[in-house]
């Protein structure tokens, strides 16, 4: 029998088990239905359970790539379990709640971060039910981009998978089971059009969207980095516990080393503006260095390059400072175009990143959400080399092998009397996205600057404990 015939022996076998019922039923919203779906039935019935799983097994190994299935529980388990034997591949089991001992897991089964899953369901409507277990995979690590499906009720539920990048395929559509049914005479001409008239008018409610990267571990986007400082920042972050970056605006360096001596155990990224230091010697760099080997973090330069690629790649090796030489990392513009990358790449022969900024904290900038997105496309080429953003908003990029890095925090929201614009670690973790958190004068200003930066640390930090919770919204 081929594959077309299946489906339509798949349909009409539903109807005969009462999977699908017509009548006046009620969904689970309140809304009134015509047609009502109940695949729990199927486990009673091994010839259609083992149709559904040949159909799948077609139509899932035929097209896709992948490293292990799961079921949307409960209905999907063991339809899964029976493609992953079939297909002799692995099955992953979500949880609907972690357990309350043990390892307190979502996913149970052995997987690699960046394994590939793909998904099984029963009856899709709006999606949500896909995008729970979807969005469990992500937060471990796992690619979840494919769900196939037996029956799409056509209101809405793919638009919001695509929309969360889930490409979804279905054996069967509403509007194809009416006509098979319809076609061998199982159900009237009228009740085949009250069905099309409530798929025409009834649409399930959009699927919230999902930026995977609010909710993954720093330990699991670093295995997801291409770049080694990022990959080596937040495995930092995750060691010591701290997601903040001191911006030591000082213009001494006796004072600058003093207090990154008091502070360094409590930040994952010391930022320097190496111009400002009106004493600059290669003593305070190698001092530096060795506080950072000490303290466990990382150097970045606030450089903030912006010229041709040609002056860039002497600003950056030579000179006074020669930047390359101690700095983990640098930012830079994407103003003057590809070329400022081209002339940091390669620069030097160690691991090194680039945070490249692609929105500003301060009042009136001139950057443009056009300018913001260009900026992320130009990086795509670049993996190896770009570290981040500094930037202010969540959806500015997706990538979570990538950093954020948001200045323009204190514990208060105010403004400088120069246009600075500072938000609360509340909303620059948890609204905003921030990774990394930039304070300056916040700490450096403070009349004890150690304890100041313990109440940063322990407040960003909370929000990202939180924020990876996934209970903040
Ligand atoms: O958009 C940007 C980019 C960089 N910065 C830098 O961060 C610090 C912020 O210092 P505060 O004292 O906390 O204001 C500073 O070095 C800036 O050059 C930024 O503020 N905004």
């Amino acid at each position: 029998m081929d594959f077309e015939n299946k489906v339509t022996e798949l349909a009409l076998n539903l109807h005969k088990i009462d999977a699908v019922k017509f009548g006046d039923f009620m969904t689970k919203s309140g809304i009134k239905t015509p047609v009502y779906f109940d695949l729990r039935v199927i486990v009673s019935y091994p010839d259609v359970m083992e149709l559904i799983t040949e159909l799948l097994y077609e139509f899932a190994v035929a097209n896709s790539k992948y490293d292990h299935v799961c079921g949307v529980p409960y209905t999907a388990l063991p339809i899964a379990t029976l493609l992953s034997v079939k297909a002799k591949k692995s099955m992953l089991m979500r949880r609907k709640e972690a357990k309350s001992y043990g390892t307190k897991k979502m996913i149970e089964g052995h997987y690699q971060t960046g394994d590939r899953c793909l998904i099984i369901e029963d009856v899709v409507t709006s999606g949500s039910s896909v995008m729970e277990t979807v969005n469990d995979l992500r937060k471990e690590g796992l690619k979840a981009e494919e769900a196939f499906i037996i029956l799409d009720r056509e209101q809405g539920g793919r638009e919001n998978l695509e929309s969360n990048k889930v490409q979804m395929k279905a054996l069967l559509t509403m509007t194809k089971l009416i006509e098979i049914l319809l076609e061998n005479n199982r159900i009237t001409e009228q009740t085949a059009n009250e069905v099309r008239d409530y798929l025409q008018n009834v649409k399930a409610p959009s699927v919230v969207k999902v930026n995977e990267r609010m909710f993954l571990s720093y330990e699991k986007r670093a295995e997801l980095s291409t770049n080694a400082i990022a990959k080596q920042l937040f495995n930092i972050m995750a060691a010591k516990k701290t997601n903040l970056c001191l911006s030591v605006d000082l213009t001494s360096s006796t004072k600058i080393l003093d207090l990154i001596e008091k502070v360094g155990n409590h930040v994952c990224l010391i930022k320097t503006h190496v111009d400002i230091i009106e004493d600059f010697s290669s003593g305070f760099v190698s001092s530096l260095q060795h506080l950072a080997k000490k303290l466990n973090f990382l150097i970045l330069e606030d450089r903030k390059y912006a010229d041709i690629g040609h002056t860039v790649s002497l600003q950056y090796t030579r000179g006074l400072y020669n930047v390359s030489d101690w700095a983990d990392c640098v930012t830079c513009h994407s103003l003057p175009g590809e070329g400022i990358l081209k002339a940091l790449n390669g620069a030097s022969n160690t691991d090194k990143g680039v945070f490249l900024l692609a929105e500003m904290s301060s009042e009136g900038n001139l950057i443009t959400q056009q300018y913001t997105q260009e900026t992320v496309k130009m990086a795509e080429k670049y993996a190896e080399l770009i570290c981040g953003f500094v930037c202010q908003n969540k959806d500015t990029f997706k990538n979570p092998g990538i950093i954020q890095l948001t200045p323009g925090v204190q514990l208060e929201s105010s403004k400088d009397n120069l246009g600075q614009v500072y938000n609360t670690p509340e909303k620059v973790v948890l609204e905003n996205g921030g990774d990394v958190m930039v304070v300056g004068r916040g700490i450096v200003a403070a009349k004890n600057s150690e304890i100041q930066a313990v109440l940063y640390k322990d407040a960003l930090w909370k929000c990202y404990t939180k924020r990876i919770s996934g209970k903040f919204e």
